[in-house]
């Protein structure tokens, strides 16, 4: 029988910028989203670095005096008031990560991308189906009303059937002034850097929500990398990739469509940070497209084009108010527009239904979908020879990583 409210007690993993975003959304009231049957607290963080850090990070969010804070993830995962953990260290690090929670028996929120490789996502995958715990990985753009929308047009027919999807999710960083020495995570191999893992999963997630989710479930059918093309920074991690693919019956009865998907930490889809550039996804279908305005992980603005006449802009403003910024992207920047959420609290809201609902898996993004799009990225690092260290692909479980 599924529960009626909840309360959900979240321990966050890590206390670096997006923990902090994730963990001040968290405060944001729910019923200004129209959610009245769940509240989400922060009941625990923990930092590898020190308890004193996690203590820190706790004042910084603003959670309950009650909150405990760890110097290890060991201790987080034993405490027996945490409910969900939310993981958030960079990449490298989320197999490990996830693994040590989901065998302490916890349920698991664990952030983009999923892991490093394929092969990761389908043993967490299996363990948390052999413990029954809930695990879903954090592509919070998904839960956005904007997407909602978005895969609507689709499904109603309304932009008829789909031919064409192109997706640019492109944050300048200057990594060759600003990170020469090779450190920051997005070009650390050691960390699992590059844009595809970081950004382009953006450009993938549009394209998998509209030519693939939209699908009737149990008839999705496998697309493929038609080709791709990489750019690399001298730590071998990519800072421009390209990505061909086909999916079959994206198009509906019309059968395939083509997917674009693009991805750059040299260029902007958003040059003056003003929406100047224009969008940076286009649905396309025989009946007319849709538009997407740029950042694409949180995006606000879409105008649907139709072939009849119509030309409708919305905008998408996220509930708040936030807490302010502790936001912070790849390269650092504030994306977060005075006095709204961030908007992971959609994600973090899925993750309660589910537990309400006894559910194991994400609605709109479930297991078998997120080892798929690692294998597509498993598959564009293969045809562009980008390998991360050993001990970062691995699948041994424990791995004491650096
Ligand atoms: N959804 C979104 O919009 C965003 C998602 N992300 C994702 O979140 C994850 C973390 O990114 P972000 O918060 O920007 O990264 P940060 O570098 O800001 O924070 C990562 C944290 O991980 C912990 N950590 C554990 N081991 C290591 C290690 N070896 N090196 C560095 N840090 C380590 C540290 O916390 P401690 O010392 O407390 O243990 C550190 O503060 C990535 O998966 C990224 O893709 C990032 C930005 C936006
Ligand atoms: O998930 C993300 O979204 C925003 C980006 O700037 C950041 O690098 C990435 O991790």
């Amino acid at each position: 029988m599924s529960k009626q409210n909840l309360t959900l007690r979240w321990g966050i993993l890590a206390t670096g910028g997006i923990a902090q975003s994730f963990a001040k959304d968290l405060t944001v009231d729910p019923k200004t989203r129209n959610v009245t049957n769940l509240t989400h607290v922060v009941e625990a963080a923990a930092s590898s670095s020190s308890k004193s850090r996690a203590e820190q990070f706790l004042k910084d969010v603003d959670a309950p005096s009650s909150a405990r804070a760890y110097g290890s993830y060991e201790e987080l995962v034993k405490d027996p008031n945490v409910d969900i953990i939310y993981v958030a260290t960079p990449h490298s690090h989320h197999y490990q990560n996830t693994m040590l929670c989901l065998n302490a028996g916890k349920h698991v929120l664990c952030e983009k991308a999923f892991t490093t490789n394929a092969a990761q996502a389908k043993l967490l995958v299996n363990k948390a189906q052999e413990r029954g715990l809930f695990l879903m990985e954090a592509v919070w753009t998904r839960y956005f009303p904007i997407s909602a929308y978005v895969r609507e047009l689709i499904t109603s027919g309304k932009l008829g059937a789909l031919t064409r999807v192109s997706a640019a999710n492109d944050k300048a960083g200057d990594p060759y002034n600003k990170h020469a020495d090779g450190k920051h995570r997005m070009v650390n191999m050691d960390l699992a850097g590059g844009a595809l893992l970081d950004l382009g999963i953006y450009s993938l997630t549009w394209l998998f929500q509209t030519l693939y989710l939209t699908q009737p479930e149990g008839k999705r059918a496998r697309p493929s990398v038609v080709g791709s093309s990489m750019k690399k920074f001298p730590t071998g991690a990519d800072t421009d990739t390209t990505i061909l693919m086909k999916f079959p019956n994206g198009g509906g009865d019309e059968g395939d469509a083509q997917g674009i998907a693009t991805t750059s930490m040299i260029v902007d889809s958003d040059v003056d940070g003003k929406g100047t550039s224009g969008p940076a996804v286009r649905i396309q279908g025989e009946k007319g497209e849709v538009q997407v305005w740029p950042p694409i992980y949180r995006p606000t603005k879409t105008r649907l084009i139709l072939a009849d006449g119509t030309c409708e802009d919305k905008q998408w403003p996220q509930p708040g108010p936030g807490k302010g910024s502790g936001w912070y992207n790849g390269f650092g920047g504030d994306m977060q527009p005075e006095g709204e959420g961030q908007g992971m609290f959609w994600e973090a809201d899925e993750c309660g239904f589910a537990l309400m609902e006894g559910r194991k898996e994400g609605r709109l993004e479930g297991w078998e979908e997120s080892v798929l799009i690692m294998e597509v990225m498993d598959e564009v690092r293969e045809q562009n020879g980008m390998k991360y260290p050993k001990e970062v692909e691995s699948v041994e479980y424990p791995l004491k990583m650096k």
